[in-house]
């Protein structure tokens, strides 16, 4: 596998081309095993571990644990947004399998930046979308920002599915809490990421809304081959949507304080 690895150097850019679309839709997406982080240092540091993890494109991935045990670190990680403590092994198999502990190493921003850009799609709690922009504008922003078209047969089944047709030229501000949720998930899913990733996406909606949201985002990512991991303190609503599940426990470490997340089926 080593030499199908992207390279660390400023060639890894190219090797993450971003005209390449992450075009399998099937297989693993990720595999890491001691992935970690430590907030602090000395006693009064919190460390975030991860023993081993493995993704499948298709699949939806809860991450649940009390406030604070970590699950925003761990969408971190994976959403390339934090370096992993040493001994990390991180692979993400984007359109070629790339070595991600070692573009951090290497201190390649530009590559991981890049893979950002064009693999991942984020969804946030209370939709985050830019109040400046319309609907449409939102959803296209991931697009524009890679030089994708604006419009094509992704957004118009996107738009379809998510029933915002006729938002598209309001404003944030102009829409429900829940009518925003569904532009956010528009917007991480526009660009074709193959990671999607979303931090408590359900828990300012009431419990017939967190449910439709949670649905929607799991089938149509499903459906365009991406995984999607939810962070989510909601156990109930992971267990009755029959997500699989990595739950925090207390770090088995008698000189520091952190969560160990890891199976819980
Ligand atoms: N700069 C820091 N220094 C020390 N500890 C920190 C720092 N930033 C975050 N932490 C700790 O790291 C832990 C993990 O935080 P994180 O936001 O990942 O948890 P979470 O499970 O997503 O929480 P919530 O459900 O409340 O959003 C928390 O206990 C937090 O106090």
């Amino acid at each position: 596998m080593g030499s199908r690895m992207a390279p660390v150097d400023n060639a890894s850019a190219l090797a993450i081309s971003l005209d390449v679309p992450d075009s399998p839709t099937a297989g693993p997406l990720i595999e890491a095993t001691r992935l970690g982080y430590r907030y602090g240092t000395g006693s009064g540091s919190f460390e975030v571990s991860v023993p081993r993890l493995s993704i499948a494109r298709g699949e939806t991935l809860a991450i649940t644990g009390e406030s604070g045990s970590g699950k925003s670190t761990v969408l971190e990680l994976l959403g390339l947004a934090a370096p992993p403590l040493p001994g990390a092994h991180f692979l993400l198999y984007s359109a070629a399998p790339v070595d991600v502990a070692r573009l951090w190493r290497a201190r390649a921003d530009g590559a991981l930046a890049r893979m950002r850009a064009r693999s991942i799609g984020f969804v946030m709690q209370t939709g985050g979308l830019l109040p400046f922009l319309t609907v449409r504008e939102n959803i296209g922003i991931n697009r524009r920002l890679l030089g994708l078209p604006a419009e094509d047969a992704r957004i118009a089944h996107l738009v379809a599915a998510l029933e915002i047709g006729s938002l598209l030229d309001r404003r944030p501000a102009q829409l429900s809490v829940g009518q925003q949720q569904r532009v956010a998930i528009g917007r991480a899913l526009a660009h074709g990421p193959a990671l999607v990733l979303a931090d408590e996406p359900s828990s300012a909606l009431d419990p017939r809304l967190a449910d439709r949201v949670l649905g929607l985002l799991r089938d149509l990512a499903v459906e365009s081959g991406a995984a999607v991991v939810i962070a989510t303190h909601e156990q109930g609503r992971v267990r009755a949507l029959g997500l699989r599940e990595i739950r925090a426990r207390p770090l088995d470490a008698p000189d520091r304080l952190g969560s160990c997340f890891e199976d819980a089926s």
